[in-house]
């Protein structure tokens, strides 16, 4: 398993159209790198322990999330700054997504407004990094429930920024004239710098919950004991990630870290799991580990920077069409029939 021949061939693609720099900061990680390939090698140990005969039926991959039903369980995580990775950024990822009938979650340092985003008729939600200013921290999330985002997603495993090696061999400390984080302008128009607050607790998670109508997503949970605290803080659903390995490096990967979460949620909340997905069958055993749906990083990037919208559209129906052939192959017509007893380590 692991990566497909489509994902790698889409990284090899996206690096010889790149510059050397921007390719380092969207392809690396943390450290050594330890948990970035740790996450693409836990699918890779898996072997799938497939049913026959299970009966006829067409597929069916439609899934309830937060504030959106989508046709398959697959949603492109919030990644930052695409127009390092294509001119058109942000529009071109949400045309290409809305054309694959997906979910795009916006980062909070996206180089388009939110607004700008939603014009393309995608479904969104925001990703949010709590601000130690309150206040603005709850105008943004107004701003993205303005424009019509169905969900918050908070990243909660980023108290400081992770080490890059490859961004601090390049010396890549600034975007390029003329890109901008515009969802952090403030009322007068100025764009503030991100401020990484290491003073965050539950409570904010409590207190973000209750300035806002949307439902509130918690990202970056890896221990059984944090998605416990989650769900009693209210939140509407969890993401098991480790930030694709660009935070603690030597972090568990989150395949592994998966079925000890969703003992501990117990079915409350949804939860989804990023890291490594690269293929549809990647797909398949993170949902059969307990995962209600899939988050998707790089592969959505190597995708938009070899052919924008298109090149967005096709990694996504890559994925999907995957998951839904692997789903049959399984012996599976709905997600509801994965489950563990599918998935061994040899
Ligand atoms: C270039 C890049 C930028 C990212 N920016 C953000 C961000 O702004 N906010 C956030 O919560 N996570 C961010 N992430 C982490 C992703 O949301 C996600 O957790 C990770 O990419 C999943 O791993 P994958 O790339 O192996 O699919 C970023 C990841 C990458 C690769
Ligand atoms: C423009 C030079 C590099 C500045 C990095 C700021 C990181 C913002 C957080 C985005 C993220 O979550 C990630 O890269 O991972």
């Amino acid at each position: 398993m692991g990566p497909s021949v489509g994902a790698r061939e889409a990284e090899r693609g996206a690096r010889a159209v790149l510059d050397p720099v921007h390719f380092d900061y969207l392809a690396g990680g943390a450290g050594d790198e330890r948990t970035l390939t740790g996450n693409e090698d836990a699918f890779a140990r898996r072997r799938l322990v497939p049913r026959v005969l299970r009966g006829p039926g067409p597929v069916d991959l439609t899934t309830d999330l937060p504030g959106v039903r989508l046709a398959a369980p697959v949603v492109v995580a919030p990644t930052a700054f695409h127009r390092l990775a294509h001119r058109a950024g942000e529009v071109a990822t949400a045309t290409g997504v809305r054309a694959a009938g997906g979910l795009l979650t916006v980062s909070t340092m996206a180089t388009t407004a939110v607004e700008e985003i939603a014009a393309t008729g995608a479904a969104l939600w925001f990703q949010l990094y709590l601000q130690p200013d309150r206040a603005f921290t709850a105008a943004v999330a107004a701003r993205a429930a303005a424009a019509g985002c169905r969900a918050l997603v908070l990243t909660v495993d980023s108290p400081v920024r992770g080490r890059h090696a490859r961004d601090a061999r390049h010396r890549f400390t600034e975007l390029p004239a003329g890109l901008v984080c515009e969802n952090l302008r403030d009322a007068d128009g100025r764009v503030r710098d991100l401020v990484v607050d290491p003073d965050l607790g539950w409570d904010d998670v409590a207190w973000l919950g209750g300035t806002t109508s949307l439902p509130l997503l918690v990202k970056g949970v890896l221990h059984p004991a944090d998605a416990g605290l989650a769900v009693e803080h209210g939140v509407d659903g969890i993401v098991v990630s480790n930030h694709g390995g660009r935070q603690l490096d030597g972090a568990v990967s989150t395949l592994d870290a998966l079925p000890a979460v969703v003992a501990a949620v117990a079915g409350r909340v949804p939860v989804l799991l990023d890291g490594g997905v690269r293929s549809g069958t990647d797909a398949l055993v993170a949902l059969a580990l307990g995962a209600d749906a899939v988050m998707v990083g790089r592969p959505v990037l190597w995708g938009l920077a070899r052919g924008g919208a298109d090149g967005v559209q096709e990694a996504l129906e890559d994925l999907t069409d995957g998951l839904a052939h692997a789903m049959a192959l399984v012996g599976a017509h709905r997600p509801g029939d994965l489950g563990p007893d599918l998935v061994t380590i040899p």
